[in-house]
């Protein structure tokens, strides 16, 4: 109850934070709305006593104060759904900001591996746009309140008997709550089946799909499998929903018979005189009335809880990622590396994982060198690649830039001094010109900036392939967005990490895999001339992930990495002579490309 009223509030102050004026107008449109239904019950009842009286003038007035209140009732919650609409779309807005704000808050990525909290922030992702039926629940529950306690004190002066009524409103509520339980279990049941054969349908529809499906002739299979899971589905689905109702039902006919017995008990009243025959249509009117207040009351709650839990979760996930910077401040980073950075004893574990990535790691990385990483799939190269980024920290050890502990550094400044392509790199769904020119913000304006980038990136011919040249939309959200294959985002990817003139790391991640070998052995060629122009400036090193090792054998210090240790290290020729892991995977290599 506390969490829903904390909700409450936060839900109220971001509202009265967007607009004002549009917050106070909805919650007055809701309130009339929700008192103009009592009140027209007040006034069925004195229309028809006037009536009965033979008051005519009286009878003409009641009744045009019930066709007032029946307009208000039917319209001003609508007016007010119009408001608060706009309000929930700024709210909205507001939430997207702040969990955009937070999924790169930290100063590291953990966040997004741990389990529990990349849960947590698909979760808000879905949850953000609910902000319409929370808004709508907050301000219809104030309005609900105030025709609760209009209508119970109209009852009281009738009968105080008749205050019962809303407890006779608990049954259905419960036999509704079951029937939903019911058929929440009998979904669940059949969840999987629609799931399949939702599946199916992707399958059988899919452009990516139909050349498979019609080579391997699945088309008929694929329909067949389909009807039978979804039959099986909506059969289940149509049982539940037929208890349901019957549940349903039952829970009805008890408040039923004490909305009869309400109703009686006035009617027994008027016929000994205490009571007018308005009164008996005032009963009447405000006891249908109950039931319906008490659902409502019960769906709102459930729309309140809702959102006190969508605040719950995004509180505690800023309290996780925005905790204090321990990198914010410090030395800056070096305008050009002189020693270099050296690995000191580094032990890493991802977070939430027990297994260890990386163990016992020493390695100095000299400044100005090219330095390739070499190693089977999951020996811990791009875990190596993402400390130095400053992504996570170690476990244990340190890493040194010029001695200095990179902790020490001010990260983000340490990282504006990278420039980096990843395998798995973005495809930016943006001017060709500004997916490049994201490398550097400062350049993306850049025409010539960013060809030349692509040129170092041997990717200047895709632009012959564009028909606006740097300024084609790319991607499938234009109408004329121009496709690229993956080897053409690649290159894209490419020239965006070579955006950075003066940094002092660069790091490729095999972001060359979509090219043919001799198209990356040619692009690393030029990486690598690149960096030692750039290394004779700032002393760059430069870091190499690949898998070909005809690639990597040009770096001045090739690393192999087995199990999470550093296995060998050394030039080519040293590591050929020494005759280990690398000698022997690289002689089985060149045979095959003989
Ligand atoms: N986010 C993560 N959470 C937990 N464990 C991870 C995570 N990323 C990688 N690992 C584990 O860390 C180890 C090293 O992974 P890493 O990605 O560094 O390997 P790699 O040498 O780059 O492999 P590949 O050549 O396949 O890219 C692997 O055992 C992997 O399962």
């Amino acid at each position: 109850m506390i969490n829903v009223l904390a909700g409450c509030r936060q839900l109220l102050g971001t509202a009265w934070r967007m607009d004002r004026a549009r917050t106070i107008a909805s919650i007055v449109l809701m309130a009339c709305g929700a008192v103009a239904a009592p009140l027209l019950a007040v006034g069925l009842g004195a229309m028809t006593d006037a009536v009965v009286a033979g008051r005519w003038r009286d009878g003409a007035l009641y009744g045009v104060l019930v066709a007032v209140a029946a307009i208000v009732s039917l319209t001003f919650s609508h007016f007010a759904h119009v408001l608060y609409f706009e309000l929930s779309e700024l709210a909205e807005i507001d939430f997207d900001r702040k969990l955009i704000a937070l999924s790169n808050g930290a100063v590291g990525i953990a966040h997004h591996e741990q389990a529990e909290q990349a849960d947590s922030l698909t979760v808000l992702q879905h949850e953000g746009r609910r902000f319409r039926t929370g808004l709508e629940a907050l301000f219809g529950g104030v309005s609900l309140v105030l025709a609760m306690v209009v209508t119970a004190v109209l009852l009281a002066r009738l009968h105080p008997l008749l205050l019962l009524l809303p407890l006779a409103a608990i049954p259905p509520l419960y036999t509704g709550r079951l029937a939903e339980r019911r058929l929440d279990a009998a979904k669940t049941a059949n969840a999987e089946s629609v799931r399949l054969s939702l599946n199916l349908f992707g399958l059988a529809t899919s452009s990516r799909h139909a050349g498979e499906v019609r080579v391997f002739r699945l088309e008929e299979q694929l329909r067949h499998r389909r009807a039978e899971l979804w039959a099986n589905a909506t059969a289940g689905l149509h049982r539940a929903r037929t208890a349901a109702a019957v549940t349903q039902v039952a829970g009805q006919l008890v408040f039923a018979a004490a909305y009869v017995g309400g109703v009686l008990l006035i009617l027994r009243d008027a016929t000994t005189g205490r009571h007018s025959v308005g009164a008996v249509v005032l009963a009447v009117a405000l006891a249908a009335q109950v039931n319906q207040q008490v659902t409502t009351a019960v769906a709102l709650m459930q729309d309140l809880y809702r959102m006190a839990s969508t605040y719950r979760r995004l509180e505690q996930i800023s309290a996780t990622v925005a905790g204090p910077d321990p990198t914010s401040a410090g030395h800056p980073p070096p305008e050009r590396l002189r020693a270099g950075i050296v690995f000191d004893d580094v032990e890493f574990s991802y977070p939430a994982s027990d297994a260890v990535a990386l163990r016992g790691v020493d390695l100095a990385l000299p400044a100005g060198s090219v330095v390739a990483v070499v190693g089977e799939n999951g020996a811990g190269k791009t875990t190596l690649v993402k400390l130095l980024c400053g992504f996570y920290q170690p476990t244990r050890g340190r890493l040194l830039v010029d001695g200095v502990d990179l902790r020490e550094l001010p990260i983000e400044a340490w990282r504006q001094r990278i420039a980096a392509g990843f395998q798995d790199f973005v495809r930016y769904e943006l001017l060709a010109r500004q997916a490049v020119g994201v490398g550097d913000l400062a350049q993306i304006d850049d025409a010539a900036a960013v060809r030349a980038a692509l040129d170092r990136a041997r990717g200047a011919d895709l632009l012959d392939h564009l028909p606006g040249g740097l300024e084609t939309p790319l991607g499938k959200r234009y109408a004329d967005g121009a496709e690229l294959s993956g080897g053409q985002w690649q290159k894209l990817a490419l020239g965006r990490a070579l955006m950075r003139q003066t940094p002092l790391l660069l790091v490729l991640d095999e972001p060359t895999s979509a090219l043919d070998p001799e198209a990356e052995h040619g692009l690393f060629e030029r990486y690598a001339e690149q960096s030692r122009r750039v290394a004779a400036v700032t002393g760059a090193i430069t870091v190499l992930v690949s898998h070909r090792f005809s690639t990597v054998r040009m770096a001045d210090r090739i690393i192999v990495v087995r199990d999470g240790r550093i296995a060998e290290v050394g030039s080519h020729a040293e590591l050929v002579r020494a005759g280990g892991q690398y000698a022997e995977l690289y002689a089985l290599q060149a045979r095959a490309y003989q």
